[in-house]
């Protein structure tokens, strides 16, 4: 019961009942591992740690197991804002995983996909303030976790022999990200580079990130957490109905548009993975990534 201790013992030093927070557990016992959730009763900024070994790749049960974690934040009024991060050391989340893709049941291939939009939804459309904090690699649907952020803060590179990256890098495989995540890119760093990165595959380092807009802040790594959640306490106190406004502004329009195609998106998805010739890319990829290793 890792989630309930690390939730419960944050609380008590936060004196959580005086801030009228709940103690009870925030993922069910299918969840517990994959993602934790805390609360500071101090400051009522809930964390969000995703913590799937090695890679934090998105498979169906973690997509699910992220919506769960924010629908539950969600559900307690008194919290105004979230951090969505991670607990392994150099990586964010390595996107979707990819043996989700490969080979797959079709069923599972559906429930998959409609997961992986519903954290979208969830993330993208949430009424709290979202604050990523980016302690390591972000490629792809990792970056779309970050996008679907309202505040992005980085690992700096300054130093690092092997910097974190971050970026869509989806054609690189030889796949396409899907529009509603190409959309959320150009919605954010701009047409131009959203062109750019997303032609080539573009994985970018921190300091390069910055100067596009794809992350906000870069810090040292052992500030990237602390500096999201106070990042996170300050959002928490602008009027929340005015931010949610503001933020719906930019969003609701994409997000009304998956709303209202999210079969058909999904029909596509399944299609062009399901062909013979994107098989052959994934397959590759698998065992370039565990080449890679050896
Ligand atoms: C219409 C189609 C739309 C398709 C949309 C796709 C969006 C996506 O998200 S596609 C996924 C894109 N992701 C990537 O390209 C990232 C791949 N991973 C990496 O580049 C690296 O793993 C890393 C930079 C994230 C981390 O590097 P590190 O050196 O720390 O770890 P590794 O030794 O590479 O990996 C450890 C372990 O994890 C496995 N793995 C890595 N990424 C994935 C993944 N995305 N899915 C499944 N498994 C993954 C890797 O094979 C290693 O496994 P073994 O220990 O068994 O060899």
């Amino acid at each position: 019961m890792l989630v309930a201790t690390l939730s419960k013992r944050l609380l008590r030093v936060g004196q959580a009942k005086r801030c009228g927070l709940s103690l009870r557990s925030f993922s069910d016992a299918k969840d517990k591992d994959l993602v934790l959730t805390s609360i500071d009763g101090d400051t009522g900024v809930a964390t969000i740690t995703m913590n799937q070994a090695p890679v934090n790749s998105l498979s169906l049960e973690m997509c699910q197991a992220i919506t769960t974690a924010i629908k539950e934040v969600e559900s307690q009024p008194e919290i105004q804002s979230l951090v969505l991060a991670s607990s392994l050391p150099g990586v964010f989340c390595a996107g979707l995983d990819i043996t989700e893709l490969h080979k797959p049941d079709e069923k599972r291939l559906t429930d998959f996909w409609h997961s992986f939009q519903q954290i979208y939804f969830d993330l993208y459309g949430s009424r709290l303030a979202t604050i990523a904090a980016i302690a390591g690699h972000a490629p792809a649907a990792g970056c779309m976790l970050a996008l679907s952020c309202d505040y992005r803060i980085m690992v700096s590179g300054a130093g690092s022999k092997k910097p974190s990256t971050i970026g869509l890098n989806e054609t690189k495989l030889g796949i396409v990200a899907p529009s509603w995540l190409g959309y959320q890119y150009i919605d954010t760093i701009g047409q131009r580079q959203a062109e750019l990165g997303l032609s080539l595959g573009l994985l970018h380092q921190p300091e390069q990130a910055l100067a596009i807009g794809l992350v906000d802040e870069l810090v040292p790594r052992e500030e990237v957490l602390s500096r999201a959640q106070a990042e996170a306490v300050k959002w928490g106190k602008i009027p929340a109905k005015a931010r949610l406004a503001s933020k719906m502004l930019a969003r609701k329009a994409r997000l009304d548009h998956l709303a209202a195609t999210r079969k058909e998106d999904n029909d596509f998805f399944r299609s062009f993975v399901t062909n013979e010739t994107a098989q052959k890319i994934i397959d590759g990829y698998l065992q370039s990534l565990s080449k890679k290793k050896s």
